[in-house]
């Protein structure tokens, strides 16, 4: 059994430490906020982002990054896209071994255009970073606390590593963890499914039916994996967990962040009266961003991500939006994919 330190008190951060204790691991979870340390101390709970799961005794809580991460050799990063850079700078001034850095976070950064594992390499010197494991899938903290079957995907350039992140999380009565190597694709899945159930949520929001989620969600899945497979990523990827499997259940579940915030901009409401009410991260809007620059820079069509852009960034009415995007000039289904899977192949 291991001591591992968790990065991050919000919701995914607390129901991931609550599986690793489940399976007998000595958890360190460590946040910013010493009311929800306190809470999980002393009460056993994370009232704020977890109310009404009973956490087990074995997982203590820090406000000091130093403390968590002692004698620890895995850390799980579990900070909003955001906040990865500021917690990174901290964790490499107090690291003292070279850490497993396991992220579970889903976004891109905007303008640097960066994946979550890239930055990690990018802000941690070589001596103090083991490995990189992602940890992504279809997965919500509020069923997952309360051991509803789960399935996620563990990534890394050294199998080795995300097999024995598979073996620290793999719980045989709700949490079954699968490998994948191909980094890239777990990542951009995991990011860019947030843009397309943002948009789910809109046309829920407007009124709209079963009909428009579904045109939304596998559209969706055609423009993250053409640009996935313009980056490097593994196209059958996105038919797994950290693919399909995400883009499903962030659309429709009620759990999803990314879908109420959609839902409500669909009724109307404004961007910045959306995000302060969720109390939460969003982290579609950021996505949806670097995911607009990408598809700039690298000449991919993402006309999904572009109308939600319009709609985040350009004040375009959500109507306006749908409306554009059912007027395009017409195509062939698998036209665009093909093509980039015919380059590769060249
Ligand atoms: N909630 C889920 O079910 C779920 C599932 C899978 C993946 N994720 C991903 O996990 C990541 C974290 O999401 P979450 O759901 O835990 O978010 P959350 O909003 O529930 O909690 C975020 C936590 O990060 C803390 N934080 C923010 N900035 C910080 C900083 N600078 N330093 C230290 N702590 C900081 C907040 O105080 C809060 O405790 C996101 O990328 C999300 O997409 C979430
Ligand atoms: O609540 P959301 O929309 O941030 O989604 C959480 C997870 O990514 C679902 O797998």
């Amino acid at each position: 059994m291991e001591k591992i330190a968790v990065l991050g008190a919000g919701s995914w951060g607390t129901a991931l430490g609550f599986v690793l204790a489940d399976n007998g691991h000595d958890v360190r979870i460590w946040g910013h906020r010493q009311e929800i340390i306190d809470g999980i101390n002393e009460m056993h709970e994370n009232k704020k982002y977890l109310p009404g799961v009973e956490l087990p005794m074995t997982m203590r809580g820090y406000t000091s990054l130093e403390e968590a991460i002692l004698g620890v050799e895995t850390v799980i990063l579990a900070v909003p896209t955001k906040a990865i850079r500021e917690v990174l700078q901290s964790l490499e001034e107090v690291a003292t071994n070279p850490l497993t850095i396991v992220h579970v976070s889903k976004g891109i950064e905007p303008d640097t255009l960066l994946r979550i594992s890239e930055m990690i390499e990018q802000e941690m010197e070589p001596a103090k970073l083991q490995d990189v494991v992602i940890l992504s899938g279809p997965s919500h903290a509020e069923e997952v606390s309360r051991r509803q079957p789960t399935t996620v995907t563990s990534s890394s350039k050294n199998m080795k590593a995300a097999e024995k992140v598979q073996d620290l999380f793999n719980n045989h009565q709700y949490f079954r963890v699968y490998t994948n190597p191909d980094v890239i694709g777990v990542e951009i899945g995991g990011a860019l499914k947030n843009i397309i159930a943002l948009a789910a949520g809109i046309t829920d929001g407007l009124g709209y039916g079963d009909n428009a989620k579904a045109a939304l969600m596998t559209r969706g899945l055609a423009e993250i994996a053409r640009l996935g497979s313009v980056l490097g990523a593994n196209p059958l990827t996105f038919s797994g967990l950290t693919g399909i499997g995400d883009l499903i259940v962030t659309c429709t579940s009620v759990h999803s962040r990314n879908w109420r915030a959609g839902n409500m901009l669909g009724k109307g409401h404004k961007l910045e009266e959306v995000l302060d009410n969720m109390g939460m991260v969003v982290e579609g809007v950021r996505t949806t961003k670097a995911a607009y620059q990408l598809a700039e820079k690298y000449d991919v069509k993402m006309p999904i991500t572009q109308a939600l852009y319009d709609v985040l960034f350009n004040d375009v009415s959500a109507k306006a939006a749908v409306d554009s995007l059912m007027s395009r000039t017409k195509t062939h289904e698998m036209e665009d994919l093909a093509n980039i899977l015919g380059e590769r192949k060249n």
